[in-house]
């Protein structure tokens, strides 16, 4: 059976369109420095409260709130309050210019060409919707956050569950079967594919990434618009990649 031509690109973030090495090098750590002065800070905020309330509930026993947050830090658990919790306080990072969102040369040009071209650009990540906007917001790239359609973080559900892809379709009023999902994740490729969508596997060397037998395979995004008939990334004359 031929595959429908995809009118909408879904993608992941660490791995994906960003070094998996930025997030732990840099977003983590800069998360780690401050989330001690952070929680002293706004520990009563009610959006920071429900966290660390959510925090104890899944922590060990006995465990603090700010060691749990730091071990799964150091673990890269996607827990849905530190994932919370680390967007509010990458804010000021990428607001003061001190961070920014790092994506692979190849992956502004094609999200321009795809956008252009009338494909919709969704996000789905275990990063909380506020910080996937701040990491395209303020990317390395310039500002790519109008690109994009829609944004998705696990309160849709966990990415290696195919009904978290079936809910995204529905949410977009779109047959799967015309949305390409994109990421390193064998595991969320599965998920995505038993949903009914296309699905590409990023094997991106510099992240060492694992190739999936499972998957198509593309080793960046110009890669997934050759295997998946999108247009190929042009750059009009004055835009920058
Ligand atoms: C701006 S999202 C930062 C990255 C992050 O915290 C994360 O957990 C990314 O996970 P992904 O699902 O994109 O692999
Ligand atoms: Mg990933």
């Amino acid at each position: 059976m031929t595959a429908a031509p995809v009118s909408a690109v879904l993608t992941d973030i660490e791995g994906t369109t960003s070094a998996i090495a930025f997030v732990k090098e840099t977003l983590f750590p800069f998360a780690e420095r401050a989330l001690d002065a952070f929680l002293l800070a706004h520990g009563t905020d009610p959006e920071v409260a429900a966290c660390l309330e959510a925090t104890r509930q899944a922590a060990r026993p006995g465990e603090e709130p700010a060691a749990a947050l730091r071990r799964w830090m150091a673990e890269d658990a996607k827990i849905g309050p530190l994932k919370t919790l680390q967007g509010v306080i990458w804010r000021d990072g990428f607001l003061s210019g001190e961070v920014r969102g790092h994506l692979w040369p190849d992956v502004a040009p094609c999200l321009r060409a795809w956008s252009r071209a009338g494909i919709s650009l969704y996000v789905y990540s275990s990063g909380s919707v506020a910080a996937q906007k701040l990491l395209f917001g303020y990317s390395v790239a310039g500002d790519l956050a109008g690109l994009f359609s829609g944004f998705f973080d696990t309160a849709v559900g966990g990415k290696r569950e195919a009904a978290s892809y079936a809910a995204i379709a529905q949410g977009l009023h779109r047959p799967a079967g015309e949305i390409l999902f994109l990421s390193d994740v064998a595991e969320e490729l599965d998920a995505a594919a038993a949903a009914g969508m296309q699905v590409c596997q990023l094997v991106r060397p510099q992240d060492g990434t694992e190739p999936s037998p499972r998957h198509p395979q593309a080793a960046d995004f110009p890669g997934v618009a050759a295997r998946f008939g999108l247009p190929a990334a042009t750059r009009p004359a004055g835009e920058a990649a």
